[in-house]
């Protein structure tokens, strides 16, 4: 049996379910129904009982028999009424079940004291007694045992009654004895029955709960799986820029749209000029660091619609959509300038940064993004040639060499 299974198993006598905190937390989900319902069968009881006192006064008359009966109905009313008033105050079904179960004692406790008082009535009293066993048994559902206990002794409280008040005959004793030990079966196994089922769908209903849980938790988790894919798949892990991979699809989507807009579309391409010196005089992590710092300061100096990646190694490529020759040189001379006067640690402080940027234009001929590339890069090779820290533009005769 499944550890589910387990904690949802409904003893087979008592109807409720075996894991106790099972049973508070089933009986918690039907607390307000319970209520309801225990108020309505108490008013509509208290009703039926009192209503009695009008078919008593028919039969006996103002006698003292009357009086004592028609007392009796009083205090079971009142007290019915009484206990309707606490149960929609304080009745909490979870924890104060006994307080649901206590008029079933006082209504047994009534009905019995009926007999020594119209004893010659004792025909109709059998069925009232057998409609209240049953009443107790499908109206007060979910309190099996206590239920069980209260019939039994309407049962055995009236019988006894019938014995010494009604003086019935022993033959008649038996057929009563055996109509209310039937009765009480009935009711106890449609009782038994009815919680089980009750029990059990609640529990299927939990099961499918904890199971729709258990798969919302698996949907966040790929999700953040995913999530952290994309991530890897687009950032560049060491600067936080898009990745080349990424670059290369937004830059061809900019210059897609470039061309069909017939608008101007520059890219950049950035080398950080002796980046080896760097790594080999203070090491890596100071490498590394230079890189992240350049990666800002350039994303800082862009428009937002332009697009920055880490191309490789200490080369950055920037797409710039909307711009021309002119334009793309003002950028590209910016970031350099921004790179040389970017505050170098102290330990660092022999080290003038600077970066090499070559510049290519979109032609209308230009077939793809790769070929752009190509050029910038190009003239980033003669911006390098010629002594570094400057900013080249791609010209006609550059694409050949
Ligand atoms: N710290 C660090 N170094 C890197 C990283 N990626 C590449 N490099 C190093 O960058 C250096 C690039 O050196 P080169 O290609 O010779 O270029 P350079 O020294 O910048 O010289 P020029 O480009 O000609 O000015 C290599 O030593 C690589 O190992 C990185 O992520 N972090």
């Amino acid at each position: 049996m499944s550890s589910i299974e387990k904690q949802y198993q409904v003893h087979w006598l008592t109807g409720q379910l075996s894991d106790a905190s099972r049973e508070t937390m089933y009986r918690r989900s039907i607390e307000a129904r319970v209520r309801f319902e225990s108020l309505l069968s108490l008013v509509l009881a208290a009703l039926i009982f009192g209503m009695f006192a009008i078919s008593d006064f028919y039969l006996l008359g103002l006698t003292r028999e009357y009086y004592l009966l028609i007392t009796m109905r009083i205090v079971v009313v009142s007290l019915c009424l009484l206990l309707a008033f606490i149960i929609a105050r304080w009745g909490g079904y979870s924890h104060k079940a006994w307080l649901h179960a206590m008029p079933l004692w006082i209504f047994a406790t009534g009905i019995i004291l009926i007999v020594p008082l119209r004893p010659e009535s004792l025909s109709t009293q059998v069925t009232a007694v057998v409609v209240a066993i049953m009443a107790f048994y499908l109206l007060i559902p979910n309190l099996l045992t206590v239920v069980t206990f209260a019939s039994f002794y309407l049962s055995t409280g009236f019988l006894v009654s019938a014995v010494l008040f009604a003086e019935i005959a022993p033959v008649e004793t038996l057929r009563l004895a055996l109509l209310l030990v039937m009765t009480n079966v009935v009711g106890f196994c449609t009782l038994l029955r009815l919680e089980g089922l009750q029990r059990k769908q609640f529990s299927l209903l939990h099961e499918e709960r904890d199971r729709n849980h258990q798969l919302l938790k698996e949907i966040a988790h790929r999700k953040s799986l995913e999530e952290q894919l994309r991530m890897v798949a687009e950032r560049d892990a060491l600067t936080g820029l898009n990745s080349r991979s990424h670059f290369m699809k937004r830059a061809e989507a900019l210059l897609q749209s470039s061309r069909l807009e017939k608008a101007p579309f520059c890219l950049l391409m950035i080398d950080v000029d002796h980046f080896k010196s760097i790594n080999d005089t203070w090491g890596h992590s100071h490498g590394d660091w230079v890189l992240t710092e350049i990666s800002e300061v350039c994303t800082l100096s862009l428009r937002p619609k332009d697009v920055i990646g880490r191309f490789g190694g200490e080369e950055f490529v920037v797409a710039l959509p909307d711009t021309g020759l002119g334009d793309a040189l003002i950028v590209a001379e910016r970031l350099r300038t921004k790179v040389s006067e970017l505050p170098i640690k102290e330990e660092m402080s022999e080290l003038c940064l600077s970066v090499t940027i070559g510049i290519a234009i979109a032609h209308s001929e230009d077939v793809d993004l790769k070929a752009l590339i190509m050029r910038a890069d190009q003239a980033l090779y003669v911006g390098k040639r010629d002594g570094r820290n400057r900013v080249v533009m791609c010209r006609k005769g550059m694409d050949d060499g």
